[in-house]
């Protein structure tokens, strides 16, 4: 099993490309299903979530074909299976977006439940109450959603009593084809929520409000192909801005968009970073000096985000002075913190806030990644620990970040990958 290998090599320096947004991509691909015709989709990340979902589509009946560019062609005319089996998507949460296409394009959906995570027991109730509530019958056994629809889903009111991102994407795409007008209240307003709405409207959807807490969707008699540009990853891009701070050097994010960042751009500057944005680059410059420790709160967009904890996590350990990480969506994602302790950092959990008093230096350590940002976050923990990290499990991180150790290494990390 493939392992990072990490040593301090000081201050990153220089320039790199943001990919595009996993959590935009997978419901996109997904998305295609409901298309009657060929979809092409480009700024694809080269994710091992992608994959994943690009051999559900195959398998289902789609058409693929991948240029050298990761450009991928979807023709979804040919699907002839409705199934999506345990096996192919149990590494993946996002699995449960092909229940709104399938059953809003087939009238039938079985769909393998993907489980709870190291970050929390992730259930799918919002999904299935919203389809039933759009006239879908729906039984949830041996661990599959069987779900049939007797004719096209109707189109209803939905009010979300929390606020969820894949229950808001998955009941969009089942309302896109749906007969009569739906609306969702308590919408996720997340970017990657935007940029599916508008994939879908430029294949002839008619959604309105994505981006606000009350989406309406009027249902179409079918959408058309088309093209679409996955929106740059956001995450990716806190992420590496981070590490930069982490370090005390200097990053040109290029690729990305700085107006869904805010959150964590304004914790940035309060942990003493100086950032700089233009229309498609973000810069962040610490001038040498160590950031400062912050309190965060996570919360659903605009709030800070829950996938950008970990890493202020690791920032925080190696601040100056004490910062507080409050996690408000899911009910176990401090992992990190656990492996950060063996490293020498200063961090005590009570209850969902961890208190981080900042240590002048991390020891490097053999560490295990639990999930994605926690993984993230070890990563850049061993950026800034004397001696060597290593860091175990990575497969976690290759679901969310393209050719990670390339991308740092081009920064003048110490860093590569062991089998
Ligand atoms: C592929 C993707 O886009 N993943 C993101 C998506 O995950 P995902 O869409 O799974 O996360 P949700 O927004 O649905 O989860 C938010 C909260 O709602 C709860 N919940 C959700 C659905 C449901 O039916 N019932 C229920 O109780 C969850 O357990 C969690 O506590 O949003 C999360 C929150 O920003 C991010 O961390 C993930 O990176
Ligand atoms: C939790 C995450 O992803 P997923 O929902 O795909 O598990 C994440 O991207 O941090």
């Amino acid at each position: 099993m493939d392992k990072l290998l990490i040593k301090d090599a000081g201050a990153l320096d220089g320039s790199i490309k943001i990919s595009g947004a996993k959590n935009a991509a997978l419901p996109i691909l997904m998305g295609a299903l409901l298309v009657d015709g060929v979809t092409t989709i480009g700024n694809l990340p080269h994710l091992n979530d992608v994959t994943t979902t690009l051999e559900l589509m195959g398998r289902l009946g789609a058409k693929l074909t991948i240029d050298d560019k990761f450009n991928v062609e979807i023709d979804s005319r040919s699907i002839h299976s409705h199934e999506a089996p345990y096996e192919l998507v149990k590494t993946m949460r996002a699995s449960i977006l092909v229940l709104g296409p399938l059953l809003a394009r087939f009238g039938e959906a079985v769909v393998s439940l993907p489980g709870g995570c190291a970050i929390g027991s992730r259930p799918v109730n919002l999904h299935i109450d919203g389809m039933r509530e759009m006239g879908a019958d729906i039984d949830v056994e041996a661990g599959y959603v069987k779900a049939k629809s007797d004719g096209r889903l109707k189109g209803a009111k939905i009010v979300m009593e929390m606020v969820s991102v894949g229950a808001t994407e998955n009941l969009i795409m089942a309302a896109a084809l749906a007969d009569g007008t739906s609306v969702i209240e308590n919408a996720a307003r997340e970017p990657e929520v935007v940029d599916l709405a508008n994939f879908l409207n430029s294949m002839g959807a008619k959604i309105s409000g994505a981006g606000t807490s009350v989406i309406t969707i009027e249902g179409v008699e079918r959408l058309h192909g088309g093209h679409h540009d996955v929106l740059p990853d956001r995450i990716e891009t806190g992420t590496y801005l981070v590490a930069a701070a982490m370090t005390r050097g200097r990053i040109r994010c290029r690729n990305t968009d700085p107006n869904i960042l805010d959150a964590v751009l304004v914790k940035l500057k309060e942990a003493g970073a100086e950032v700089t944005t233009g229309d498609d680059w973000i810069e962040l410059d610490m001038h040498g000096k160590r950031p400062k420790a912050v309190n965060i709160k996570t919360a659903p967009y605009p709030g800070f985000p829950t996938d950008m904890q970990a890493q202020f996590c690791a920032m925080n350990a190696v601040a100056e002075g004490t910062g507080t990480i409050t996690e408000t969506i899911f009910e176990n994602r401090f992992m990190h913190v656990l492996e950060m302790q063996r490293m020498g950092a200063d961090i005590a959990i009570e209850g969902n806030t961890a208190i981080c008093r900042g240590v002048e230096h991390l020891s490097g350590a053999q560490v295990m990644a639990t999930d994605l940002r926690a993984s993230a976050s070890l990563v850049l923990a061993g950026l800034c620990a004397d001696g060597e990290t290593l860091v175990d499990r990575i497969y976690h991180i290759d679901r969310g970040y393209e050719t990670i150790e390339e991308k740092l290494q081009n920064l003048g990390a110490s860093i590569k990958r062991i089998g």
